[in-house]
């Protein structure tokens, strides 16, 4: 296991021009940097944790109830046989979709219902407003003219964006291995991953020599991962960071966070110019969002997708 330092992207630092500088350079590197002092309110934060921690707490009868609604989900990740040792919700962090939480139900339901969502919403609009943020300073780091050209795409109101939680829980196996894969390998296929935790390590991220790097867990900080998307759009310019989540079967509960923003479904997906040059011909052809994630839906989690679009070079 190698020791990596992770870059960290201090937002309260004055000098912009030194911290986008930073931050194109750890998409370059890694794909992938932690974001400390970015202003996001540790409250908001905290009661939709906590909203969270109590849902996964209900009886199993109760949160099966819950997938229709908020994509309850165990152990199955994604339609292609992919097993994690996890329990999770998957729902549209769409601010602006369809909210069904107005559905008649039983009292209880409605208002354990009702709140969870208000707290998952409340996160939503922070979050989203520092995945903006970020995205600018890379628009300006890459010095395209319109330095808010990935931005406008997860602010459009029918945005796909996407928002997870990852419920780890204490093993209850004895003699289990001691650390086992939570969440496998994979790539997420978005724009870009805002991830936060509980203070309860498990994230690795794979390095370019392809060794397996433990991010440390820091509840105060955001960490960041490049998808699949922006590296298509910035023609391989920004990598996209293959990660993974491990369990470790003596430690606490880990509840993992997770934004990924995405453009809307009909959005055309294409290098941008400025990222096509002689030393950097077009890797990719052009492909909408929703094909993309059609193509994802038919592989395995760990598959590499965007070869699938690379245009052949002589
Ligand atoms: O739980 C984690 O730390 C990683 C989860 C993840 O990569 C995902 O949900 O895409
Ligand atoms: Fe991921």
């Amino acid at each position: 296991m190698e020791k990596i330092d992770i870059p960290i992207i201090d937002l309260s630092v004055k000098k912009r021009h030194m911290l986008i500088d930073e931050m194109v350079k750890a998409c370059e590197e890694f794909g992938f940097f932690k974001v400390i002092n970015h202003g996001v309110s540790m409250e908001v934060v905290q009661k939709m944790e906590d909203a969270c921690l109590s849902f996964f707490s209900l009886p199993s009868c109760e949160k099966e109830k819950e997938k229709e609604e908020f994509g309850y989900g165990i152990r199955n990740i994604g339609c292609n046989g992919d097993i994690g040792e996890v329990e999770y919700l998957l729902l549209h962090a769409n601010v602006n979709s369809n909210d069904t939480s107005q559905r008649v139900t039983s009292t209880c339901h409605k208002d354990r219902r009702q709140y969870l969502r208000s707290k998952m919403n409340e996160y939503v609009k922070v979050v989203r407003k520092l995945t903006c943020e970020i995205l600018d300073m890379l628009g300006e780091g890459l010095g395209v003219p319109d330095k808010e050209i990935f931005s406008k795409l997860v602010r459009q109101k029918d945005n796909d964006s996407l928002l997870r939680f990852n419920f780890y829980p204490v093993d209850q196996i004895e003699n289990s291995p001691q650390s086992r894969v939570g969440f496998g390998e994979h790539s997420d296929p978005q724009i870009l991953t805002l991830l936060r935790s509980n203070n309860v390590a498990g994230l690795q991220i794979r390095s370019i020599d392809s060794t397996w790097v433990p991010v440390s867990p820091d509840p105060n900080a955001f960490f960041v991962n490049v998808g699949d998307t922006l590296e298509a759009l910035t023609n391989g310019r920004l990598v996209s960071v293959r990660h993974r989540a491990m369990k470790d079967s003596y430690c606490s509960t880990r509840l993992s966070t997770v934004y990924f923003a995405a453009p809307p479904l009909h959005t055309l997906i294409s290098p941008l110019p400025e990222t096509i040059t002689l030393h950097r011909p077009r890797l990719y052809q052009s492909f909408t969002w929703e094909e993309f994630k059609k193509t994802m839906y038919s592989l395995k989690l760990g598959s590499d997708r965007l070869v699938l679009f690379a245009l052949p070079h002589e």
